[in-house]
């Protein structure tokens, strides 16, 4: 199995339904969750949940954190804000394995519109379960965020 990891997740009203699935799998695999709504079917605005998962996860309360929208698009756009976040917006076990193995994405976003719930769960089966390969990914990592440093 596994290891036990600490798992923050959010969804707006277009991913509520699956974002409770998927966090049944999770508890019931063992992962302790943090799960930052939203609660209902009322329509809300997914950057409040990017930026709550996401906070978790740059502040080290969480290992990993797990959006969901309509698209998964709102979500992972508004994660990618924080230079802290590596958020893979994913479709398929391919590439949630190649997004940890290559990207040591931290953060993983899924469109509840767009892909079915078994789908979701191999996805999420994965990303949870893939380590980070490091080696030549480390440099690349490195280069993701702009220096704030002015040019020499
Ligand atoms: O941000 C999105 C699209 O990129 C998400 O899919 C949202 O869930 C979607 O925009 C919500 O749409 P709604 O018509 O307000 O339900």
């Amino acid at each position: 199995m596994t290891r036990s990891l600490i798992v923050a997740l959010g969804a707006d009203h277009g991913g509520i339904t699956l974002k409770n699935r998927l966090a049944a799998a999770m508890a019931e695999a063992g992962h302790q969750l943090l799960d930052f709504g939203t609660d209902g079917p009322a329509s809300v605005d997914y950057p409040d949940f990017a930026h709550a998962v996401c906070g978790a996860v740059a502040g080290g309360q969480a290992d990993l954190g797990i959006l969901v929208c309509g698209t998964g698009i709102g979500m992972s756009i508004a994660a990618n804000r924080n230079p802290a976040i590596r958020c893979a917006l994913v479709h398929d076990v391919t590439t949630a394995r190649l997004t940890r193995a290559h990207n040591d994405a931290n953060v993983l976003a899924l469109g509840a519109r767009i892909i079915g719930e078994e789908v979701a769960l191999d996805i999420l089966q994965t990303f949870l379960s893939t380590p980070y390969e490091g080696g030549r990914h480390d440099r690349r990592l490195a280069k993701l965020n702009p220096s704030t440093e002015p040019a020499a």
